[in-house]
């Protein structure tokens, strides 16, 4: 008999990290400027400036997120650099890569193979610049549509690229933004609901990803303690 598949579930941390300090030079390997600097010349070729902007910006609320939540920052710098290089790929090609890879589709990705650019922007970190840490290639995964029990990494950059500057200053964007300091899984829960909203009131598919995504983080974050229990 086959055995059934391990379920992998992360440890996410009980606490709220609102007050942990925040350095704001983290310290780097010697191997991340020149990575960084051969990704962002790819990425002059292969996005436009106001995307490049966009994903400078995700790098750096990245970087923030994992500080303030003791993440790797290293980690979160490479996948919030990384999260969108597929994300001008044609959909015959995205659809293609895609398949070539063996991902498993949903009617959506194939009416809206956009949507693809996250799953394949971790093929292209892979391939093109070697990365290989299932964590990185994750949060680029995820970062579109989230995943049921993604880890809190491939929260940071789910949240940095709904909510970084950029995106504009709304109360609702405003208050998801203070929620992502105090706290990644409610964030990420009230994040996906949002998008869910949008895409309702835009008259736009909903990619199934999303809900499941909405409804994991929503069962996580009300069903741990009362946060007037922890120390
Ligand atoms: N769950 C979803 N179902 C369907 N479409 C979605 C979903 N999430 C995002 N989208 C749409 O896919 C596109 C890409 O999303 P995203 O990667 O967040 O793009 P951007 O960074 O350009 O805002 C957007 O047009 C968005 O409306």
């Amino acid at each position: 008999m086959r055995e059934s598949p391990k379920l992998f579930r992360p440890k996410y941390p009980k606490a709220e990290f609102a007050n942990a300090p925040v350095s704001s030079e983290p310290q780097f390997s010697d191997e991340f400027q020149p990575l960084r600097e051969r990704v962002i010349a790819w990425l002059k070729l292969n996005v436009p400036e106001t995307r490049l902007r966009h994903i400078l910006r995700v790098e750096r609320m990245s970087i923030e997120l994992a500080i303030r939540h003791h993440l790797d920052p290293e980690k979160a710098a490479i996948a919030g650099l990384m999260h969108d290089l597929a994300k001008f790929f044609k959909p015959d090609r995205l659809l293609q890569m895609a398949r070539d890879e063996g991902l498993e589709l949903d009617p959506i990705d194939e009416l809206n193979p956009h949507l693809l650019h996250a799953d394949i922007g971790a093929v292209v970190a892979r391939d093109e610049f070697g990365i290989h840490d299932l964590d990185i290639l994750d949060a680029i995964r995820n970062h579109t549509l989230g995943r049921p029990q993604m880890s809190l990494l491939s929260c940071v950059v789910y949240l940095a690229d709904g909510l970084e500057p950029g995106r504009g200053n709304t109360p609702e964007l405003e208050e998801l933004r203070r929620l992502s300091r105090q706290d990644l899984i409610e964030a990420t829960w009230k994040s996906a609901d949002s998008s869910v909203k949008h895409l309702i009131h835009a008259r736009h598919l909903i990619h199934p990803r999303t809900v499941h995504t909405r409804n994991w983080f929503l069962q996580t974050a009300t069903q741990r303690p009362r946060k007037s229990s922890y120390p």
